[in-house]
């Protein structure tokens, strides 16, 4: 009889998943889970169960890959307001199983995990796609997925100028002093893309927070919060001018808000809206 799961904490998550090694990992999990069946990943669209009553959402996501011969499932509790300071709006812990026989072998946290993941797709997507050169970064949003995008985005690229807004200017003046470098808090979302080349939407807002005429054609935007087919972070102008990517096609058309509330068109810049895309760990 197997001995029990491991533990592995947010600390242990935090030092030992850094972004040199989560971005090719990424990379190749991202290419197999392209390639459909010859990939060898099975990611079924997740199940999300609303808690209407507290505006909530708890999200379960499996999958196995073959070529990693990993089979994991992660779990995610997200809520739109939240209830205290020390709770922060996503929750998450990742289950890892011995493919063989089904055991349970490590319990690990999945907050930090969807932090950087996240990131780290976001950064893929960047490197692929962002206009030459690409010397302002601005970032809509202060919260976990703002931070994590701040630290993968700066160890990826080399800004000349990175910006910040945020809806509570208190918060973005909070994650710019949180971080190393030089960072420019801004006043309006406007003022904060204005010339922006590389645009990172990481709210939790409901409605547009990035119009397309203030954004520069070529610009490259990594539209990530609007993951409910209600919320939103992009104006249809954008959605209507946009070469869009996705990782996920099914997922996306299923859970975009963005996508689903406004159809999509083809122009200048680059959009990729992302959904879930689980790690495998080895
Ligand atoms: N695409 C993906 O794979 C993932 C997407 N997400 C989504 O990204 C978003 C950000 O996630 P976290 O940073 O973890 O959340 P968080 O709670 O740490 O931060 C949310 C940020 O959004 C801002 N915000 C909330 N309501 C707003 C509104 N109405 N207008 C403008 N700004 C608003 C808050 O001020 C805060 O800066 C969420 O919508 C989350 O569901 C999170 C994880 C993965
Ligand atoms: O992938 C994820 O864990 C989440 N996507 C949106 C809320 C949480």
């Amino acid at each position: 009889m197997s001995g029990p799961p491991a533990f592995l904490g947010a600390d242990v998550v935090e030092k030992y998943l850094g972004y040199s090694t989560l971005i090719p990992s990424l990379e190749k999990a991202l290419v197999n889970y392209s390639r459909g069946k010859e990939g060898g990943i099975v990611q079924p669209i997740r199940t999300i169960v609303p808690v209407a009553k507290y505006r909530g959402f708890l999200g379960v996501m499996p999958a196995y890959s073959a070529v990693d011969d990993a089979l994991t499932t992660k779990v995610v509790t997200f809520y739109e307001t939240k209830t205290s300071s020390d709770i922060p709006s996503h929750q998450a812990t990742v289950l890892l199983f011995e493919p063989s026989n089904g055991t349970l072998k490590a319990v690990i946290d999945g907050k930090v995990i969807t932090d950087k993941r996240t990131a780290a797709v976001s950064a893929i997507a960047t490197k692929l796609l962002k206009p030459s050169p690409a010397e302002v970064l601005c970032i809509l949003g202060s919260g976990a997925q703002a931070h994590s995008h701040y630290e993968a985005f700066t160890q990826q690229f080399s800004f000349k100028e990175v910006r910040i807004w945020s809806r509570t200017r208190e918060n973005a003046e909070k994650l710019a002093k949180a971080v190393e470098g030089n960072v420019r808090v801004c006043s309006t979302a406007r003022e904060a893309v204005t010339d922006a080349d590389v645009i990172i939407t990481a709210t939790m807002s409901t409605e547009p927070v990035l119009c397309g005429d203030w954004v520069k054609p070529g610009a490259h935007i990594n539209a990530l919060g609007a993951c409910r087919p209600d919320w939103r972070e992009l104006d249809d102008d954008l959605m209507k001018t946009c070469v869009l990517y996705v990782d996920t096609r099914e997922a996306s058309q299923k859970e975009s808000g963005d996508i689903v509330q406004s159809g999509v068109g083809s122009m200048f810049c680059a959009v990729l809206i992302h959904t879930p895309v689980i790690i495998v760990l080895r």
